[in-house]
């Protein structure tokens, strides 16, 4: 993995379906943001009382570049799971194999995922991107294998820079055929037990936020556990050279254009500490946002993924919808920093895209009033004096 990136060598910009998916998004288009914000005011009901799901409404228009955008149903859910070196730190107190245990309950149909994709009508995808084992072969099931679990993220990079571009490439690959299945709607999900150390890491490169207020209990862990948790996280961002100014240098700022360096410090970051699953849902992420199709984010672990997305291309997040804010602490960082607001706050602390799906009919129905809605004019009801 290189570690130093010449200034604007455009040799060491991603190549292939990377490159091709970062040239392809586009921002919010500004005058689908106008009319929908016009049409909102026209709706008949008081002005804002629909309150954020209005934003979301007129979001996704900017997104489509239509108004009223396409309903975004139906919902499919791809589920990345993959396995952590970092495990052997002892940041979770469950074992390694739940991972590849519970891709089997997924395919079984028997996870909390599987409940809530029932009740919203979602299909269920689940992609192997880096379970520490072999799975036999099941409907429902995608092989894009990129290692059998990262390195310790604590002692050195946990990905190659080849991995964490393979991983991309995997949920690119997944979102492209979702969306050419029928999907208008795109749900990001996760399994991988150890999954909120390297979360928590990557919030804290890419925003600057400290470990000791990014690291959360994760999975439940007691407060001896989290104190080793938040130095496990402080060890990955010194023996990986990630100091604050490495943020500076990925985080998107402002809408400022990328450039190859920005996408070599935020591919450096995330294969630094990163998992092979939050690569490839940032890879989710930039290929919902190619093809136009909007991404509802999950919880933490997907937070943190966005945070890479937007780091490789700040306009793939005009696409985005934050589903959900997990209990875990460093969610609400990487929320603010992509200035997205959650939709749902329940306390949840699960993943597998529990989030992500709980909000998809909020984002739907926030859609349905575009279409449906009549207008002061339409209804012959009389608008307040100016
Ligand atoms: C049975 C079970 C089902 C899960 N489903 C999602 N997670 C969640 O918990 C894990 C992250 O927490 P930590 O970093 O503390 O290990 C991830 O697998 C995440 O998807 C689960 C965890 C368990 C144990
Ligand atoms: O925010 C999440 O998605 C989350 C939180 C704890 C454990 N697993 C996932």
């Amino acid at each position: 993995m290189p570690t130093e990136t010449p200034a604007g060598a455009s040799d060491d910009r991603p190549a292939g379906a990377l490159a091709e998916t970062l040239a392809a998004i586009r921002p919010a288009d500004p005058r689908a943001l106008a009319e929908a914000r016009a049409h909102q005011d026209r709706l008949t009901k008081p002005r804002g009382s629909l309150g954020a799901l209005e934003d979301v409404a007129v979001r996704l228009a900017g997104a489509a570049a239509a108004c009223p955008p396409p309903m975004p149903e139906p919902a499919a859910l791809a589920i990345f799971a993959a396995d952590h070196g970092v495990h052997a730190r002892g940041v979770t107190p469950w074992p390694q194999e739940v991972t590849v245990q519970m891709v089997a309950n997924f395919l079984a149909g028997g996870a909390v995922a599987n409940a809530f994709a029932a009740q919203a009508g979602a299909s269920v995808t689940v992609v192997d991107v880096g379970v520490a084992a072999d799975l036999p072969d099941a409907p429902g099931l995608r092989r894009h294998k990129v290692a059998y679990g990262t390195a310790d993220l604590s002692r050195g990079p946990a990905m190659t820079r080849e991995q964490a571009v393979a991983a991309l490439e995997a949920g690119i690959a997944v979102a492209r055929d979702l969306v050419a299945a029928g999907a208008r709607c795109l749900i990001t999900g996760d399994m991988g037990i150890a999954n909120t150390t390297a979360s928590a890491a990557l919030i804290c490169a890419f925003t600057g936020a400290d470990p000791a207020t990014a690291t959360g209990r994760g999975t439940g862990v007691d407060d001896e556990t989290h104190a080793r948790k938040v130095e496990v996280v402080r060890e990955a961002l010194r023996v990986n050279d990630l100091p604050a100014d490495v943020a500076r240098d990925a985080a998107p700022a402002g809408g400022v254009a990328w450039s190859g360096v920005r996408q070599e410090a935020a591919l450096r970051v995330l294969a630094a500490v990163g998992g092979l699953e939050h690569a490839a849902i940032a890879g989710f992420v930039l290929g919902g946002a190619a093809a136009r199709v909007p991404v509802i984010l999950d919880g933490v672990i997907a937070g943190a993924a966005a945070l890479a997305a937007a780091a490789l291309h700040p306009a793939a997040i005009d696409h985005c919808v934050a589903g959900h804010r997990s209990a875990e602490p460093g969610h609400a960082a990487a929320l603010a920093h992509l200035g997205l607001r959650p939709l749902v706050d329940l306390e949840l602390r699960l993943g597998e895209g529990t989030g992500g799906l709980l909000a998809h009919p909020l984002v739907c129905a926030a859609v349905r009033v575009m279409h449906e809605v009549a207008t002061f004019d339409s209804a012959g009801v009389t608008e307040k004096p100016v």
